[in-house]
């Protein structure tokens, strides 16, 4: 690992001349591979450009991330980089506020999402899961990764949003589905890069689309603001409406609204493409899948080696290639004294794949992480710093719970053909057909019932 110089060299790293354009569809198109090429030819520090972008320094090595990931907030901004979701997240978003309004924001949702206060949902996630997988074929080859998605949408709909099972359960999904495949399509992207987010957001067809998924989100807050059993409830919104800000007032209706979209937007789709490379690997991988299946059916979801399979999963596909923070002055960072307004990104890519922390860093082996502790700069799918993902607790306890569930009530069968490529939707990594599986056979875990006594 490289350290910092003694006189930092001014201006950026070199990096490829290949124009703009290309270097842009380089990452997008290629993505994990192009970044390994041009390590390979620039060394674990180098700049590329990026349309619409700018200048990015990449970062390879751990000791630089850290420079970053424990630089000042004040200095290393985030929220800018995210500003192409402001339309659907709203002014008051964690992920698009920066310096102190964001600490102050990230403040009032960091406790609900404490590690230990998670096992409050695994029930929930089990039974949502078990539903589910009823639902597979059995024998037939089948996309996992929208079944995924569907578990996560409902598990977000009741952990989080707290909305029971019935009618408006149904209307708050179908609006939320219909608002997320509307912004996520690749149109309105194209859109909304081109004339900007806060001209998108005034749009007529954008309004009517927000209003209708308002029309859904509002009532549930003014209802749950007003529920009797606000302070025995679990879900996350009903803590986040006990919550106070320093000066003693509670979250307006309006703060919420935007931090449930944000952490729909946040925790849905990264967490169902995490679950779909698990099968997906798993599946790739016999030994691996028969040492997971023996584990969970006698230990359930708590067993070492299933944590080791979700560590292992998110080091070689992590759902997020980079994180972005821009300068807002002249920082010294990976020996470079950088201007002001240059963007350096830790890749959490190429972090993943050093041979000094991972031998045989290619290979998917669950088991490296039975004696490896995971490096807070070596091991980075929820990025670092204050601006470390919010949800890593809930999303790595429902990757287990989830995962438990299927090997406990299926046997998946080995996959014959190869590892799925890695596909670019919007801003994840997820897999190029969908995470394809077949069930074998149904497992049922639950012993068998004696019948019951009928009295005469
Ligand atoms: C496997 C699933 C997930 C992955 C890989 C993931 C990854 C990330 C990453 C890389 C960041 C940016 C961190 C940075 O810039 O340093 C982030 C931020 C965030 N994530 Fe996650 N995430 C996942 C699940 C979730 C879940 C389940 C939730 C909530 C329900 C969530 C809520 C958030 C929030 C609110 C932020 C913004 C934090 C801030 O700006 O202060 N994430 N996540």
């Amino acid at each position: 690992m490289s350290t910092t110089t003694a006189t930092p060299i001014e201006g950026l790293p070199p990096g490829p001349s290949l124009p703009r354009a290309l270097q842009t569809a380089g990452f997008i198109l290629r993505g994990p591979s192009y970044l390994k090429k041009l390590q390979a030819e620039h060394g674990d520090v180098f700049t590329m450009r990026i349309t619409g972008e700018g200048r990015w320094v990449i970062l390879a090595d751990p000791a630089h991330i850290k420079q970053v990931f424990t630089g000042s907030p004040d200095v290393f901004h985030a929220g800018k980089g995210n500003q192409v979701l402001l339309p659907l997240l709203g002014d008051h978003s964690v992920l698009l506020l920066d310096g102190p309004e964001h600490l102050r924001q990230r403040r009032l949702l960091l406790p609900p999402f404490h590690g230990q206060r998670m096992t409050a949902y695994g029930e929930l996630m089990d039974e949502i899961t078990a539903e589910e997988v009823a639902r597979w074929p059995v024998g037939e080859d089948f996309a996992s990764w929208p079944r995924m998605q569907h578990i996560t949408l409902e598990v977000i709909m009741r952990a989080v949003f707290g909305v029971e099972q019935g009618p408006q359960l149904d209307r708050v999904r179908t609006a939320l589905n219909r608002l997320l495949d509307e912004v996520m399509r690749p149109t309105t992207m194209a859109v909304l890069s081109a004339i900007g987010p806060h001209r998108f957001r005034e749009l007529a067809i954008v309004k009517r689309e927000l209003a209708r998924a308002d029309a859904e989100i509002y009532p549930v807050i003014r209802e749950r603001r007003a529920a009797p059993d606000l302070e025995d409830r679990q879900d996350i919104l009903s803590l986040l409406l006990q919550a106070r800000h320093e000066d003693g007032r509670p979250m307006s209706d309006e703060e919420l609204r935007d931090e449930l979209m944000t952490l729909l937007v946040a925790g849905h789709e990264t967490t169902a493409t995490t679950l779909g490379w698990a099968v997906e690997r798993l599946t790739r991988h016999p030994d691996a899948l028969a040492r997971a299946t023996a584990e969970v059916r006698e230990q359930g979801a708590d067993g070492p080696f299933l944590d080791g399979v979700v560590k292992e999963t998110l080091r070689l596909r992590p759902v997020l290639s980079v994180v972005v923070r821009q300068l807002q002055e002249d920082a010294e960072v990976a020996g470079y004294r950088l201007p002001a307004g240059t963007r350096v990104v830790p890749c959490i890519q190429l972090a993943h794949r050093r041979p000094d922390v991972y031998p045989d860093p290619d290979a998917f082996r669950p088991e490296r992480w039975l004696d490896q502790q995971p490096g807070t700069y070596s091991w980075l799918p929820f990025g670092g710093g204050v601006r470390r993902c919010l949800g890593a607790s809930f999303a790595l306890f429902e990757a287990k719970r989830v995962l438990a569930g299927i090997l406990g009530q299926v046997d998946l069968a080995p996959a014959a053909r190869d590892g799925e490529q890695v596909r670019r939707r919007a801003i994840t990594q997820t897999p190029q057909h969908g995470a394809r599986i077949t069930v074998a056979a149904r497992h049922d875990r639950r012993p068998v019932q004696e019948p019951v006594a009928v009295p005469a």
